[in-house]
Parts: structure tokens; C-alpha cells; sequence
């Protein structure tokens, strides 16, 4: 049985005035049977740590760097991440596809560092509006998921999640058919390459304009283990009822 995961991406949102928000978080999820996972930025993450001690709510980062130590300017490892008390990191986002030109490749040696240094990778594939236009969604996020994802994957060492690149912060969402055609595609691709049993345990995410007045729907798809919500995790009065709608599904 998978355990459903609200997870939210803070991005490169929030200061030391947003460690009440999480903690309004914990309060407002206590009861949550899912878990509630938090990326915040790195400079948050050993404060939110101690501010989270006694609480359910588990913390991740939102990339980390292959090695795990060097010069490497600028960058963070997975064994820091992990220190700073994460437990999970989020990789191959379609923002540092973009941004930073990351490839798969580079993804899976990260997801592999994070494997290494006791993290779940949470491995994001996701088609452009220009590829859903051609007719190539499956193959775009088939080859994502592939490239990016380590041999020897797990339900402990990876969460996938499905972002359409259109459907992040516009407020536009896919339809629950094509989410529910993705997250299928997504179950029976890992199924073949990893086997039943495995590919059952890990956790398949939708992500990509999330918010509590869509979450009902969405969550009511087939092989949607739960969401990687950026926007509406900033704030715990519109992420709390999103885990709650998760709770109900
Ligand atoms: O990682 C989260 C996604 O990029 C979704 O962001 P959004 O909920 O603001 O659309």
C-alpha cells in the first residue's frame, strides 16, 4: 500500500518570516494520514528542522549536486541536504531542466547521489505545451522517466512526479482523462522495467497548478499518489485543505 504524499515546493520563495507558516502547517495537518513533505529553500532548512522537531511533517530540498563534496561552487550535496535534516530532495524539476539545462542523465546521477546520502529522490518528468501539441506527451515523459530514474529504484529511494510544463503556476490543469492516461502510462513503464512489486510501491505525483478547489478531482485518479504543489504550499491555510483532500480521496 502506498502512503499518499502531499508535497510542497517552496521554490525560491520564503525567509526566516516563513518558518511560521510551516509551523501554522504542522499544527493545521497534525491529524494527516499522508505525509506532509516540505521543500523550502536550503537557507530554510536547518531552521525549519529544529522548528519542525516534534512534528510529522518531514523536509526536502529542492536539488542537490552529484558529488558529494568538492568545488563545486555554489552547489549542495545530498549528504548536506541530509545533515541540514531533509529527507527528501527534488530533482530533474522541469525549472532546472530549463534554467540550468539539466539533463537526464545528470538527474539520475543526482537521484543516486541522494539514494547514497538516505534521501528519496522525488524525480520530476513533465511535456511542454509544444510536445502535447505533436502528440508526443507519452513519448517525452516515457524517455524522462528512463533517463532520469537510477537502476535499482524503489518505493523507498523514489517518488515520480508527473508535471505538465504548461500546467505550472498558469492555473491551467490537465484534464482529469490526460492525467489519468500519463499516470498510467508512468505505472505500467516502471512495472516494466522494474517489475511488479517495485514498481507498485513508488508513489506517482501530480503537480502543476494544484489547489484546493481542483484537488478532490484530481486525487480521484487512478495512480495519483498525491501532488508536488508550488504556489499553494506557501501558505498553510491553502495547503492544509489540499492534504486534506488527499486524506479523503
Ligand atoms: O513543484 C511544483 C510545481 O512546479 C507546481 O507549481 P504550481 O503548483 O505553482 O503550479
Amino acid at each position: 500500500m502506498r502512503r499518499k504524499l502531499a508535497a510542497g515546493n517552496w521554490k525560491m520563495n520564503g525567509t526566516a518570516a516563513a518558518l511560521d507558516e510551516l509551523a501554522a502547517l504542522a499544527e493545521a495537518t497534525r491529524e494527516a494520514r499522508a505525509e506532509v513533505l516540505i521543500c523550502p529553500p536550503a537557507t530554510l532548512l536547518s531552521r525549519a528542522a529544529d522548528r519542525l522537531s516534534a512534528s510529522h511533517v518531514t523536509l526536502g530540498g529542492q536539488d542537490c549536486h552529484a558529488a558529494t563534496s568538492g568545488a563545486h561552487t555554489g552547489d549542495v550535496s545530498a549528504e548536506m541536504l541530509r545533515d541540514a535534516g531533509a529527507s527528501a530532495v527534488i530533482l530533474g524539476h522541469s525549472e532546472r531542466r530549463a534554467d540550468h539545462g539539466e539533463t537526464d542523465a545528470e538527474v539520475r546521477a543526482k537521484a543516486e547521489a541522494a539514494t547514497a546520502a538516505g534521501l528519496t529522490a522525488v524525480i520530476c518528468v513533465g511535456e511542454t505545451l509544444e510536445d502535447r501539441e505533436n502528440g508526443k506527451t507519452l513519448d517525452v515523459v516515457r524517455s524522462q522517466l528512463d533517463g532520469s530514474l537510477p537502476d535499482g529504484s524503489t518505493g523507498d529511494t523514489v517518488v515520480v512526479a508527473y508535471e505538465p510544463v504548461w500546467a505550472i503556476g498558469t492555473g491551467k490543469v490537465p484534464t482529469v482523462a490526460q492525467i489519468a492516461e500519463v499516470h498510467n502510462d508512468l505505472r505500467n513503464s516502471l512495472i516494466q522495467r522494474f517489475g511488479g512489486e517495485t514498481a507498485n510501491a513508488i508513489r506517482l505525483l501530480y503537480g502543476g497548478s494544484v489547489k484546493a478547489s481542483n484537488a478532490d478531482d484530481i486525487f480521484a485518479v487512478a495512480h495519483v499518489d498525491g501532488a508536488l504543489v508550488g504556489g499553494a504550499s506557501l501558505k498553510a491555510a491553502d495547503f492544509a485543505p489540499i492534504t486534506a483532500a488527499l486524506d479523503a480521496s
